[in-house]
């Protein structure tokens, strides 16, 4: 079974307009609302790929309601721990550039957090566990790190997505994957990333401190694996980008789906190329149909 976390769901409220003003008021042409957090939109992809998978994390209020019902009616099995307060609501601008802002989310109490433990160590052995996105400030910063902890005696594999801290303390727990951007690569190492020499290198140094596979994804020029044995390149397909939110976490669902049809990295990397390139292409996340047309074109290079 593939299991995601959320631990800051959100309704991503998707606003387009034509052109975006600061301090004034902004009509929008198009607007649509969607159940949004990493693991959440990892599973719906999963869904829209045919594969079954469990969301858990905590949701609250009214808002967290829309996600649940939403998710319920896609077939999505949810495990949701309720909380007090509201799931946050993230405004995703679509204009000449993208713009997003991101609410903080609510309070995640301790007796929550246990409950959430709970189901967590039933996971069992050769599951997949998600950890994605963000963790409410509140919350100390190696809580992925902790929930590896609840597994470590089980061949559980962890695919982490997630900034900073967060990410580089589930490194010594040797995560099957972990998907930083270019953007969070740079934080990682407080630099630049200039060329694709770069991006090598530092994905190496987060092989060397522990991660089992790094995928490094690029936007649309597509995304780097990196492991141990091997670095491949993939291009992504070309295309009218519409929506580049989840397009990193489609990586991951495809990856994942790609991955455990016989437990090949590289159809898991074509999966998740083709997936984070068709959200890309798509409103909406991506669904399968365009998948398998893309699926056809991508390329993957050994480096
Ligand atoms: N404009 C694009 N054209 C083609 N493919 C794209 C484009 N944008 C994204 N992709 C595909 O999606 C993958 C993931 O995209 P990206 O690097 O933007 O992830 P991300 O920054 O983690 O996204 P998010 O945080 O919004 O989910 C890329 O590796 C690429 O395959
Ligand atoms: O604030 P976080 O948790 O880092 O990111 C949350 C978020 O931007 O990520 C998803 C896209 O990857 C969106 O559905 C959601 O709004």
């Amino acid at each position: 079974m593939i299991y995601t976390v959320t631990f800051n769901p959100s309704i991503d409220y998707i606003v387009s307009l034509e052109d975006f003003g600061l301090g004034t008021v902004n009509r929008v042409t198009k607007d649509a609302k969607y159940p949004g957090g990493k693991g959440i939109n990892v599973s719906r992809v999963l869904n829209n790929l045919g594969k079954k998978s469990k969301a858990l994390g905590f949701i609250g209020g009214f808002t967290g309601d829309f996600i649940e019902e939403f998710l319920k009616k896609e077939n999505i099995d949810t495990h949701f721990i309720k909380i007090y307060e509201d799931t946050r609501i993230n405004v995703k601008v679509k204009s000449n550039e993208e713009t997003e802002i991101n609410g903080n989310g609510p309070h995640i109490d301790d007796e929550s957090l246990e409950r959430l433990f709970n189901k967590i160590k039933k996971i069992k052995e050769d599951d997949y566990l998600v950890l994605s996105g963000n963790i409410q400030n509140s919350l100390p910063r190696n809580m992925y790190s902790k929930i590896q902890s609840l597994l470590k005696d089980k061949r559980v594999k962890v695919i982490v997505d997630t900034t900073k801290e967060a990410l580089i303390s589930t490194l010594e727990n040797k995560p099957f994957l972990i998907k930083p951007n270019i953007k969070e690569l740079e934080e990682i190492f407080e630099t630049n990333i200039e060329t694709r020499e770069d991006v090598i290198s530092y994905g190496k140094k987060l092989v060397a401190m522990g991660a089992q596979n790094v995928i490094i994804s690029m936007g649309k020029d597509g995304a780097l694996l990196v492991n141990k044995d091997v670095i491949l390149y993939g291009e992504a397909p070309k295309g009218e980008s519409k929506n580049s939110v989840g397009a990193g976490d489609s990586l991951v669902a495809g990856f994942i789906y790609g991955y455990g049809k016989n437990k090949n990295l590289l159809d898991g990397f074509k999966w998740g190329i083709a997936c984070g390139s068709a959200t890309a292409f798509s409103m909406d996340l991506c669904e399968r149909p365009l998948v398998e047309k893309l699926l056809k074109e991508i390329k993957i290079l050994t480096l």
